[in-house]
């Protein structure tokens, strides 16, 4: 590559990488991650769960098909999943600024470029995962030029204050009625609304919803440490106290947890990528999901009246819970995908099912 400027990667425990810079020329810090997903890096990079995070792709070859255009849907994003770039730096083993796609528009690299986000390549990303996988996540840096920078760790930040929206938005027409907390929404999720009977109100994390008149409450994914959220959770409890249906994914499903009176801890290396089995419970039925997630609920705190409605068939952790006699349940997969397998989508019907038969027996 012409002008080939060389940057490294170094992390909390020593372990210094050289590579080579694409996207931005700069220096940035935050949590280390990795993902195996082999596509989508367009829909990841602008997930909005990502904010705070370097991110590492373990597939060896990215940016062979570019990055698309932008394009509408009903006001939001047609492609992306936000609108702009969350990640905090991209590592990848070879980049190809060369790309070739039907919809693509620009090269990853110019892509970042806009956003002033650094990439940096030529990095053995298998060695570096087995290191992450064995270590866990860990606080890192890419560091460009003589310009160094602190280590930092997004998780003591409240990152959903960040990438929340400070307004109301409405949108769509339908039947149901649904507000949606925007702790950092993937657009998909609004598109999978949107694509249904639903009347979408989309809140910032903060407000106060209960004020509302609504059929069902929806929680969104969204970065950081879910114990950050004291705002939404206070709201949350009031919503429990009741009996209108909600869902939440992931961030949005260790909310529920924590209102309900259970608790969240981190894992050691979280799950990312599209590929991700999870068994529902009390079934032999397993479905593999897309991920991204770093906390997750810890089951054996969750009061009587909850229980584990999906369980990580790697490594046991809990992947939704759900209540016994109330129409409340959520996951912590992505079943709105974007990138990842749509095997689960039927979820937002089951969630709608559930508002549509509540909403009768208000009638009744
Ligand atoms: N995608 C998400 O909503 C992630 C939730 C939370 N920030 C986690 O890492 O576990």
């Amino acid at each position: 590559m012409e002008n080939a400027k060389s940057v490294k990667l170094i992390l909390e425990d020593g372990t210094a990488i050289e590579g080579t810079s694409f996207g931005a020329f700069t220096s940035t810090a935050g949590e280390v991650v990795f993902s195996t997903a082999m596509t989508g890096y367009p829909e990841n990079l602008t997930d909005p769960s990502f904010a705070g995070q370097i991110l590492v792709l373990t597939y060896p070859m990215v940016g062979n098909y570019g990055v698309p255009g932008e394009e509408l849907y009903k006001s939001i994003s047609k492609i992306f999943e936000s609108d702009k770039i969350h990640i905090a730096g991209l590592v990848v083993n070879y980049y190809s600024e060369e790309h070739s796609h039907w919809n693509a528009a620009k090269s990853l690299g110019d892509w970042l470029k806009e956003y002033n986000i650094p990439g940096i390549f030529g990095v053995d990303t298998r060695m570096l995962t087995k290191i992450l996988r064995e270590k866990g996540a860990m606080l890192g840096k890419i560091v460009a030029g003589g310009q160094d920078v602190e280590l930092h760790d997004p998780n003591q930040d409240n990152l959903v204050a960040q990438v929340s929206p400070t307004e109301v938005k409405h949108y769509g027409q339908g039947q149901h009625k649904i507000v949606l907390v925007d702790c950092g929404t993937k657009t998909n999720i609004i598109r999978c609304f949107l694509q249904r009977d639903v009347e979408l109100i989309r809140v910032p994390w903060d407000y106060d919803f209960t004020q509302l008149d609504y059929d069902g409450l929806f929680l969104s994914n969204g970065p950081g440490d879910p114990k950050m959220c004291t705002a939404t959770i206070q709201h949350l409890q009031t919503a429990l106290s009741q009996d209108k249906p909600i869902f939440g994914i992931c961030l949005g499903s260790q909310l529920m947890g924590l209102a309900a009176g259970g608790d969240t801890f981190k894992l050691k290396y979280g799950h990312r990528s599209h590929n991700q089995p999870v068994l529902l419970s009390g079934t032999k039925r397993s479905y593999i999901t897309s991920q991204n997630h770093g906390f997750a609920v810890d089951t054996d705190t969750l009061p009587a009246e909850w229980t584990m409605l999906f369980e990580n068939l790697n490594d046991g952790t809990c992947e939704g819970i759900k209540h016994k006699s109330k129409p409340f349940f959520s996951t912590q997969f992505h079943p709105e995908a974007a990138g990842g397998p749509e095997d689960t989508e039927y979820l937002f019907d089951d969630f709608l099912k559930s508002v549509a038969e509540y909403k009768a027996g208000q009638d009744s």
